[in-house]
């Protein structure tokens, strides 16, 4: 039996970056592991807290992916050996589903022999994922500004300003994409839809141009974020005021319940910024956890095709979790 056995690092993202939804994505440095191997018998090991709930079978999404690269590169791999770690929290706006879909499409795609492009994998999981910004980032890393009309992907990376930090303040409760989605109209304003353009191009620029200063007057959005807003207590006051408490701009990560503030590193301001985001939230009765994070440029790694590279501590990373 071929024993190729390939490990990939795939970082966790933002998607809608202010008004740039199902658009604008930003890879973040929290990371899920995913260790992927040929076998006689499908096996999954899961390891750690954020893998609670994810299926031990074929259903797993992870063995699913993997089989739908096969399938278009034409060949045939039904059984796999399967492990994963991962720091990324579930259904919390983070990109929890991009990681996992992007490890798997690059994990399968190196057992083969990258058989497939990058952009046929960008394609394949935005197919998947249904939107672009998620996925993109987690596959090429930094901010992309990416577009999908439901047949083809296209992504433009950003490298991110040098200063450029980010706060998320991750709340204790759940919010799947699913549920998050029920609350948007199926319609919007002329408008609004003009408003929206308008501030997710000025926020691409500012980005691009590292203009710091305007991300404040581009991150508004009147897409998700007013609909979204009742799911997630504290949410408004956040958003009118992260920016008077030292954000360069705020946001709702994804489909939240996670709300982002970008920040200048060199600005001093996190501390007081991290006080405002836990305190606001408690006032409304949620608790958060929350996570100095810069943005990721590298997208998802690939180690070891063929042979295992030494010196990436894999079984370090899943020594000592408990194996769900
Ligand atoms: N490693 C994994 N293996 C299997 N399924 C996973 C894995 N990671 C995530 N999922 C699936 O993805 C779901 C979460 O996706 P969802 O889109 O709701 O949230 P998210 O991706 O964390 O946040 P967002 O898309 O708003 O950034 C989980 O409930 C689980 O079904
Ligand atoms: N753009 C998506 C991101 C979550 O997967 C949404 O907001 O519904």
């Amino acid at each position: 039996m071929n024993s190729r056995r390939v490990r990939v690092r795939v970082p966790a993202s933002t998607a809608n970056l202010g008004p740039g939804f199902d658009t604008l994505g930003m890879a973040l440095n929290v990371y899920a592991w995913i260790e992927m191997g040929f076998a006689e018998e499908t096996r999954f090991h899961l390891y750690g807290d954020q893998m609670e709930g994810v299926p031990k079978d074929k259903t797993n999404l992870i063995y699913e992916v993997a089989q739908l690269v096969f399938e278009q590169a034409g060949v045939h791999y039904p059984e796999l050996e399967i492990s994963m770690y991962s720091d990324i929290p579930l259904t919390r706006g983070l990109g929890s589903s991009a990681s996992a879909i992007v490890g798997a499409l690059a994990a399968a795609n190196a057992l083969i022999g990258e058989a497939l492009t990058q952009q046929q994998l960008f394609e394949l999981a935005t197919s998947l994922e249904q939107h672009p910004d998620n996925v993109g980032a987690s596959l090429f890393g930094g901010i992309v500004v990416a577009s999908w009309d439901g047949e083809r992907a296209n992504a433009i990376r950003l490298n991110p300003p040098a200063q450029l930090g980010v706060l998320v303040a991750i709340p204790e409760f759940k919010l799947s994409t699913e549920k998050a989605r029920l609350v948007l109209p199926q319609q919007i304003s002329m408008k609004d839809a003009v408003f929206n353009v308008a501030h997710s191009s000025l926020l691409a620029a500012a980005l691009a141009t590292g203009n710091l200063d305007m991300i404040r007057h581009a991150m508004k959005d009147r897409l998700h974020q007013p609909y979204r807003s009742q799911l997630i207590p504290g949410m408004d006051e956040i958003l009118a005021e992260a920016t008077d408490h030292g954000a360069l701009g705020v946001a709702l990560s994804g489909a939240g319940p996670t709300l982002l503030a970008l920040v200048d590193q060199a600005g001093g301001t996190e501390a007081g910024l991290e006080r405002f985001l836990r305190d606001t939230l408690r006032r409304h009765g949620i608790e958060a956890r929350i996570l100095r994070l810069q943005p990721d440029v590298d997208g998802v790694q690939v180690y070891g095709s063929g042979h295992v590279k030494s010196g990436v501590p894999f079984e370090e990373l899943w020594e000592g979790q408990v194996q769900l």
